[in-house]
């Protein structure tokens, strides 16, 4: 009888699943076949109800539709793009030392037996390269409490370490002086120390006091404000000014998909691509936002995304050629550079005479060469055109350099 039960569920099953309109219609059918043929108990009927509702049939899980998450946009991308923080930590505070006496049969004065207090849990910033940005860092952290003593000479638990995981190339300042300089995986900073734990009054049992009831109390833990700075580390960091195809150019040579599209500001946050050679070299070059005229005083995104360029080696100014007098856009980017850090315009660098491909660029190039010292690679992002020779010079950039190293 139950062989054949679940033979009827099954074209049941199937029934409702050939379309909604069917659905009422062949659900009266079966139900009158299976009443009809077999009279049942109303716990047997419920038991199919229920079953007939599970979505946990295989045959309703196919035909259930995946629903695809959908990939964020630049714009939503950037709310998780935090390179920022104000963090303020409080360490844990000691446990109590605890006042106790021992007192077992044959042994009613058994002398002091109070334990200390557990130390308080220290907070310590660490470096995960899984880490993107400074998103999942939040305001407050406090560290945990060590326990208190107990009797029977007992020690009160340490409180456990509260780690901070940061990305590669955080900066940690504190009233503006920076303190740590976090650039390698796994590296640790210890931020704030947790308060000692309290003395119990076995800790004061002397040959003059057999019998003291003095106890300490915890110390508290030491507490801290904190600035994180995410500065995007890369060899090579592409500075130009909005729509200059900065983006463009990162998807040419390396493995970045960063967002492209004929407006500016289409990048919001920095992007970093692995330019891949022959000899397994990897050189990182770094897609900064645009930078406009007046960006040190805030304007367009403001000086938020020149820290990133800092740490870059060399720099490549993306000009684009269509536009009318581009040495024009080189003189005032280095401007702003310099405004931000004195000298920063000066480090290594190439001119990428972008948008070659358009005829408006050609007249151009010739003037700007004529108008500047540094070597001039006119290509095309859009349309691959000699994208070998930036990336060659890149190569010679960084086999060439001989600066401070830049520990990763
Ligand atoms: N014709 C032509 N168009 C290009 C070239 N490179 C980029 N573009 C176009 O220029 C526009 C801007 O390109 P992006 O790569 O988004 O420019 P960007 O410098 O990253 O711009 P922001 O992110 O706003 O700073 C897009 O419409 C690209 O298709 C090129 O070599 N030739
Ligand atoms: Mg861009």
């Amino acid at each position: 009888m139950l062989k054949t039960l679940s033979r009827s569920y099954n074209v049941l099953s199937k029934t409702l699943l050939q379309g909604r309109k069917c659905e009422h219609e062949s659900r009266r059918t079966v139900w009158t076949l299976l009443n009809n043929s077999f009279p049942q108990s109303a716990v047997q009927r419920n038991a199919i109800e229920i079953r007939n509702l599970s979505t946990t049939a295989t045959l309703c899980a196919k035909a259930r539709v995946v629903v695809k998450k959908k990939p964020l946009s630049e714009k939503k991308l950037t709310r998780y793009f935090i390179d920022y923080r104000n963090v303020k930590l409080a360490a844990g505070s000691g446990g109590r030392g605890v006042c106790s006496f021992l007192s077992e049969p044959r042994k009613e004065w058994g002398g002091p037996d109070g334990g200390n207090g557990g130390d308080g849990g220290n907070i310590i910033i660490k470096v995960d390269r899984l880490m993107k940005s400074l998103a999942q860092v939040v305001p407050l952290y406090k560290g945990e409490d060590g326990q208190s003593g107990g009797s029977k000479n007992c020690y009160g638990r340490n409180g456990s370490i509260t780690y901070i995981l940061v990305p590669i190339g955080t900066v940690v300042k504190e009233e503006g002086t920076m303190v740590a300089d976090l650039s390698r995986h796994g590296q640790e900073y210890l931020a704030v120390f947790g308060g000692m734990g309290g003395k119990g009054n076995r800790f004061f049992l002397s040959n003059e006091n057999r019998a003291p009831m003095t106890t300490t109390p915890g110390i508290p833990g030491q507490e801290r404000r904190l600035q994180l700075e995410l500065r995007t580390m890369a060899h090579a960091g592409l500075v130009g000014f909005p729509n200059a195809g900065k983006s463009s150019l990162l998807r040419a040579i390396s493995n970045a998909t960063p967002a492209v599209a004929a407006y500016p500001f289409t990048t919001l946050n920095p992007h970093v691509g692995i330019v891949k050679y022959r000899d397994h070299e990897q050189v990182a070059v770094a897609d900064i936002p645009g930078i406009i005229q007046g960006a040190h005083l805030n304007r367009g995104l403001g000086i938020s995304f020149l820290r990133h360029i800092e740490r870059c080696r060399f720099l490549l100014f993306v000009l684009d050629m269509s536009s009318p007098e581009p040495w024009t856009h080189l003189e005032q980017l280095c401007y702003e550079l310099d405004q931000y850090e004195p000298g920063l315009s000066k480090r290594p660098q190439a001119i990428v005479a972008n948008k070659m491909d358009l005829p408006e660029a050609r007249g151009n190039l010739e003037a700007l060469r004529s108008r500047v010292t540094q070597r001039v690679i006119p290509l095309s992002a859009l349309k691959g055109h000699n994208t070998e020779e930036l990336i060659l010079h890149l190569r010679e950039l960084y086999d060439g350099y001989d600066g401070p190293a830049t520990r990763w």
